[in-house]
């Protein structure tokens, strides 16, 4: 392996893929060689060491899949993969070349990865838990995979800690003013003109509120995660889900 890693984007035209070719061309050890989106051929992903992926829920795991059919790494940040689409890609990636790796990162942002660490250690002291997320509305998808992902994480604690379901006496609710529930918890999502990315966890005990939250004002506070991302997918052959396995959390 050189020193410099070739990188190629797909949904290079989007907002996040837009944000990574820039960050890719500004780093010292990376070389964009590709810019991919709707409708291109990705031919030979323009012989890329590695691929970055943000693109739309229901198109990832086909541009993942042509990746690694190929044995080449993806760093993927699209969301979107449940469990179903991560068991179908894990047997692709079993198929495929020694050694390929796929990262799948519901957020890149340091300070989301630790605020889904901190609402799981938390989990287990509080009966009561909600989470918001807050988007830009030119988001497609609800509730986000980071609100889904810290669901996931805070459903499966308080199950560990013999937790039940959180109180709750509503039972006339026509408008679906609750919100979704993730593994148990209820989740609220909000799409607002000038937001970008924000979540908070709001955990609740006996006369006491803990809230943990966590804002993206810029897309560049995923980039420092998305380069790491790029600098170890090979190092971590297999399926990986979260950034977190890579940052010894
Ligand atoms: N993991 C993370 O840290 C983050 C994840 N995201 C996720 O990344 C994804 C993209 O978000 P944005 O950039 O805001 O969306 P966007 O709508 O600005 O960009 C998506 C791009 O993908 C392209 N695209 C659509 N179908 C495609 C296909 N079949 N092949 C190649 N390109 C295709 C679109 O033309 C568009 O340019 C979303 O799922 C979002 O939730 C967003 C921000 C951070
Ligand atoms: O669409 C976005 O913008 C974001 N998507 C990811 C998600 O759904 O969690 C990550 C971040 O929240 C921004």
């Amino acid at each position: 392996m050189s020193d410099t890693i070739k990188v190629s984007v797909i949904g290079a035209s989007g907002r996040m893929g837009s944000t990574v070719c820039q960050a890719v061309e500004d780093a010292p050890d990376t070389e964009l060689v590709g810019r991919y989106d709707v409708g291109d051929d990705l031919g030979d992903l323009g012989g890329a060491d590695v691929v970055v992926e943000f693109s739309v829920p229901d198109s990832s795991p086909a541009n993942v899949a042509y990746c690694v059919d190929r044995g080449v790494s993806v760093v993927v940040g699209t969301t979107g993969w449940d469990e179903s689409r991560l068991e179908t890609l894990r047997a692709q990636v079993e198929q495929a070349p020694e050694g390929t790796g796929v990262l799948i990162a519901p957020n890149f942002a340091i300070g989301a990865i630790l605020m889904m660490s901190f609402a799981q250690q938390a989990a287990r002291f509080y009966e009561s838990v909600e989470i918001i997320e807050l988007h830009h509305p030119g988001k497609v998808d609800a509730p986000s995979g980071t609100a889904a992902r810290t669901a996931d994480l805070v459903g499966a604690a308080r199950e560990e800690a013999g937790l039940g379901d959180v109180p709750d006496a509503t039972t006339h609710d026509p408008h679906g003013a609750r919100g979704a529930r993730v593994h148990g918890v209820p989740v609220h999502s909000v799409r607002l003109l000038g937001l970008v990315a924000h979540q908070e966890v709001l955990l609740g005990g006996e006369g006491e509120q803990l809230t943990i939250r966590h804002d993206s004002f810029d897309r560049v506070s995923f980039m420092p995660g998305v380069l790491e991302g790029v600098r170890n997918v090979r190092q971590h052959p297999g399926v990986t889900v979260g950034l977190e396995h890579y940052l010894g959390l």
